[in-house]
């Protein structure tokens, strides 16, 4: 993400946020129902599930790229999700973070949270995080400078003008250096990192906002094997204080990390279970994994 697109999102977050104000100020109606939701920090998961997808469709052009999806994923959950190039996973995670918008179909955030009547920096604000697959740290800057920024931009621009960190924002980036295997490299330049630190370093700068919610887009792509190992118990420490989404073609890696899979193929859901069940379903086997 360049500085200018990261501003931004700022000012759209800011906006956001004088938006939900103003909502709250109403009394009573429909908008005071619709503001109740979108209070950082509340997602109402007491019917067990952080997001519920039910009966999505997409089609570009006429193409189903989304085809009748329905999925959901427990709080604490992580869930890893395989299937062939072009079974919709990019379409699908684009359509819980806002950038695209289904043709029909329910999308929630908890029970209350209505996804598709949100935009994509709204959805990021209500703790929804998004890595995608190539790393968009800021190169110039220390490991330490781009935590602080992830932090900052939370806040929203107004705010981060006179942002500076308190003792309990600097205790969460230290918690996060660590949590991320970055604790002795907190002033080096995120220019000089590795490939699979710089993709720690954004997965941390995701973890500063402590979002609810993280999805995550082929995170061992280019990984050397050790950074992998260690990408894997970073996701094993994640589970349970939020909930994963992992798109992975990297079966080695889904082995180490997985409970539950979920295998797409053109847009819906084919097949559903532990790794082994569906590597042993004929139709996964069919289309995905080769005889
Ligand atoms: N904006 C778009 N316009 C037209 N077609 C699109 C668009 N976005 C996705 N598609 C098509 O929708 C289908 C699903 O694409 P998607 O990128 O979601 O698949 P994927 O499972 O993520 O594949 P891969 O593993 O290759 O990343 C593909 O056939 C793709 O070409």
């Amino acid at each position: 993400m360049t500085p200018d697109l990261m501003q931004e999102g700022a000012d759209r977050l800011a906006a956001y946020q004088l938006r939900e104000a103003a909502l709250h100020t109403e009394s009573g109606g429909r908008n005071a129902s619709l503001a109740r939701p979108v209070i950082a920090g509340e997602v109402d998961v007491t019917h067990g599930r952080i997001l519920y997808i039910e009966d999505v469709h997409v089609s570009f052009d006429g193409f189903k790229a989304i085809n009748g999806l329905n999925l959901d994923i427990a709080p604490g959950e992580l869930r890893c999700i395989i299937g062939p190039n072009g079974a919709g996973k990019t379409t699908m995670m684009d359509i819980i973070t806002g950038k695209t918008r289904p043709d029909s179909g329910t999308v929630f955030f908890g029970s209350t949270i209505d996804l598709l009547r949100y935009s994509e920096p709204e959805i990021a604000a209500m703790g929804i995080g998004r890595k995608f697959q190539k790393p968009t740290v800021f190169e110039e800057l220390t490991v330490f400078e781009n935590l602080e920024l992830a932090l900052k931009t939370h806040k929203g621009i107004a705010a981060s003008m006179r942002f500076k960190l308190n003792g309990e924002q600097k205790d969460r980036i230290g918690e996060v250096l660590h949590t991320i295997h970055l604790a002795g490299s907190v002033t080096r330049q995120a220019g000089l990192l590795s490939h699979g630190q710089k993709q720690w370093l954004e997965i941390g700068m995701l973890l500063a906002q402590e979002p609810k919610l993280l999805l995550l887009d082929e995170p061992v792509a280019g990984m050397t094997d050790e950074e992998t190992v260690r990408t894997a118990e970073l996701f094993l420490t994640l589970k349970g204080k939020h909930s994963l989404m992992v798109v992975e073609h990297d079966m080695s890696f889904i082995d180490t990390i997985s409970e539950k899979v979920t295998v797409l193929c053109d847009g819906s859901v084919l097949a559903e279970g532990s790794l082994a069940e569906v590597q042993s379903d004929e139709r996964v086997i069919e289309v995905y994994l080769g005889r």
